[in-house]
């Protein structure tokens, strides 16, 4: 049987994407594991699934590329925006997530043509207990110094709502990724800080309103971008003092977004993030007795226009460090 998949990236965050009304009608765990190895095409960071939802324009489904399942992935969610969105024609739709509905809407470009989709990221939570995390019964981390993880790295523990690890860096540390691989991958093992694990993210401030956010993710390792580390990067970040803009542009290894941070409340915040929603390329996956292979793939022109805002933001780095 052959089936239709797409390569869509959203930050360089690289996702194949796939349509289905049967939620069951393949193994997603295997499936992923194959369209994410590294020797497949280049691999991917997760398979995206778009699936009709009983309330919401859609259901969007996130398997990492260890085949575990994220609760939510911002930088998924505007791609899959974008596709539900041409599919139906509208400009705004709500797609629903794991432990939420969120609404996203198309968006001016964030550069020159590039279809940019704007997504909430919803629900946040300071609560330890929403990651999971235990740290000597603390209920939050709150830009606070973790002595068994670092004598001087700030770390604030939130779920917006999947789960997040930011530190505020130097940027030797931006720099050189050894100390945040080493502590990302003891978080990800078994261990009873964060029994599910976590997205590790080191944040360096480059301007008022502009800071650069590394991740580590849970269930993949480095990747170029995590649209709901960014956004939850940027809160802190806001929270902390180190950006005095509600807008603030993300700069990470592979381009930029913006996030808006709306303080509603003291703990009650609405955020939202705006980027690129590329797609590469169209595959058609052949499935024979559970064993796949793909025998065509059409490339877009849209990389190429992408691979522009590349440019812009090296340039940008350059000029700040
Ligand atoms: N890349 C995603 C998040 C994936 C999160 C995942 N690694 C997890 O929580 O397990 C994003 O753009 O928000």
């Amino acid at each position: 049987m052959n089936r239709t998949f797409f390569k869509v990236h959203g930050s360089g965050n690289s996702f194949y994407l796939y349509n289905t009304s049967d939620e069951n009608e393949m193994d997603w765990v295997k499936l992923t594991k194959w369209l994410c190895d590294k020797d497949n095409e280049g691999g991917a960071d997760g398979l995206l699934l778009v699936l009709p939802s009983n309330h919401a324009d859609a259901k969007m489904r996130v398997i990492n590329a260890d085949g575990s399942e994220a609760s939510m992935c911002g930088n998924g969610l505007r791609c899959v925006a974008r596709f539900v969105c041409d599919n139906l024609g509208l400009d705004k739709a709500v797609i629903e997530t794991m432990k939420a509905d969120l609404e996203v809407r198309k968006e001016h470009s964030i550069f020159e043509d590039i279809p940019t989709y704007a997504v909430e990221i919803s629900p946040v939570s300071f609560e330890l207990s929403s990651l999971p995390m235990n740290y000597h019964n603390q209920t939050e981390i709150k830009h606070q110094i973790l002595k068994e993880f670092s004598p001087s790295i700030k770390f604030t523990a939130v779920s917006v709502p999947n789960p997040h690890l930011i530190g505020i860096v130097e940027k030797r540390y931006i720099e050189d990724t050894y100390h945040q691989k080493l502590l990302a991958q003891f978080l990800n093992s078994e261990n009873d800080y964060c029994v599910d694990g976590v997205n590790v993210s080191y944040v360096h401030k480059l301007k008022n309103d502009t800071i650069f956010v590394r991740t580590f993710e849970r269930g993949v390792g480095f990747t170029n971008a995590c649209g709901t580390a960014m956004t939850a990067s940027a809160l802190v970040s806001k929270l902390n003092g180190l950006v005095d803009t509600n807008v603030v542009t993300v700069l990470n290894p592979g381009g930029f977004v913006k996030c808006e941070v709306i303080q509603k409340d003291t703990d009650a915040f609405e955020l939202t993030l705006i980027g690129n929603a590329t797609i590469v390329s169209e595959y058609v996956l052949q499935t024979e007795q559970n064993n796949y292979q793909f025998i065509n793939r059409k490339d877009t022109e849209e990389q190429k226009q992408y691979e522009k805002c590349i440019q812009l933001v090296n340039k940008e780095l350059a000029s700040l460090s």
